[in-house]
């Protein structure tokens, strides 16, 4: 019999999330039965959304995982194998082929791909596909272009940034003076409102989220944006990654292709110990983190 510890929402977020919102709570799990499978979470991705995001107060908090298969029922799912899954910041699952709220079931990791598994969280997971899709799909970058990324040295964006530079694009951390052809924006609010009074004409943004305002109680109010989209006849489009989630094979195999050429790097910062995930995630609010915030266990 195996115990599971999980973190649960207890309190509402509000404001800042404070260690009194979750609790870290014990459940002994049952045996696995046919077509199941049981695996130990390894890492534990904490993320913006998980404070943006409505979660239900007693359910586990939203998260994925990188996880090694200890027991199975499920032939295509074999012990010693590791996935990549989307089922919340808990030590132990037990899961099958069914999919996560993603829509996609546990992702087999191939043993060859010779990149670190923790990699399936960030520059091969979910925030390294937001930079891939999110710019190279709806930015459509060009060499020589100026390209400005909000939250640069975070996960998703320092990727982007380094895309960027593949590109021969010009990534730059604020505004330019020649002005902005591109901006990747994770932060929203008025920093967002004054990038936008240096867009150049035809300039295209990718909004891939906006955590100035996560932790606010208020309703922010900003600068109108209407004038400037309409006189430089801007592009902005808002994704969320799962509208990719077909072609998430093809990111994954371009990043990895680009960090094993040494194009890209993945910059970690790693806490150790389950008990810890919630001071990594409001670590990562704090912005103490560069590149991917992740919990080894
Ligand atoms: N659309 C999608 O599908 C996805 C969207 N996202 C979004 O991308 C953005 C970046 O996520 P991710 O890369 O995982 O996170 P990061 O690794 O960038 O971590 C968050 C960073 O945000 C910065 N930050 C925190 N609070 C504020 C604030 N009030 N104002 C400005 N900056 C702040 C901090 O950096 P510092 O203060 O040091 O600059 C912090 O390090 C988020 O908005 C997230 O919601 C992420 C994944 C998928
Ligand atoms: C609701 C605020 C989302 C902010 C942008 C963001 O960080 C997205 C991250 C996605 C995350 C989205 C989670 C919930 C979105 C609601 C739609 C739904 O799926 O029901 C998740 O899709 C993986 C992250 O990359």
């Amino acid at each position: 019999m195996v115990k599971a510890k999980k973190f649960v929402l207890i309190n509402q977020f509000s404001g800042f999330p404070k260690e009194s919102d979750v609790e870290i709570q014990e459940e002994e799990l049952p045996e696995i039965k046919d077509g199941e499978f049981l695996c130990e979470s390894l890492y534990i991705s904490v993320d913006p959304y998980q404070r943006a995001y409505p979660q239900k107060t007693g359910d586990v908090i939203m998260g994925s995982q990188v996880a090694k298969i200890i027991e199975s029922k499920n032939p295509e799912y074999p012990v010693g194998k590791h996935v990549v899954g989307h089922y919340g910041w808990k030590t132990h699952h037990i899961l099958d082929n069914s999919p996560s709220r993603l829509g996609i079931p546990p992702k087999i990791i191939p043993d060859d791909l010779g990149v670190n598994l923790s990699h399936f969280l960030g520059v091969l997971g979910l925030t390294g596909l937001s930079a891939y899709f999110g710019f190279l799909k709806i930015c459509r970058p060009k060499a020589g272009e100026t390209v400005v990324i909000s939250a640069a040295a975070g996960a998703v964006g320092s990727i982007v940034g380094q895309l960027a530079k593949n590109r021969q694009c010009k990534a730059l951390k604020e505004s330019a003076p020649e002005g902005v052809d591109i901006y990747f924006d994770n932060v929203g609010g008025e920093i967002s409102a004054i990038v936008l009074k240096h867009m150049k004409e035809y300039g295209r943004i990718s909004v891939c989220g906006s955590i100035s305002s996560y932790n606010e109680k208020e309703e922010i109010r900003v600068p109108l944006v209407q004038r400037d989209m309409v006189s430089k006849q801007l592009k902005m489009e808002g994704f969320l990654i799962k509208q990719f989630v077909d072609y998430f094979s093809e990111g994954v195999y371009e990043n990895a292709r680009w960090l094993k050429q040494g194009k890209l790097k993945s910059k970690e910062t790693i806490t150790k110990g389950f008990e810890n995930t919630f001071q990594a995630f409001t670590n990562m609010l704090r912005g103490k983190n560069f590149g991917k915030a992740l919990v080894e266990l």
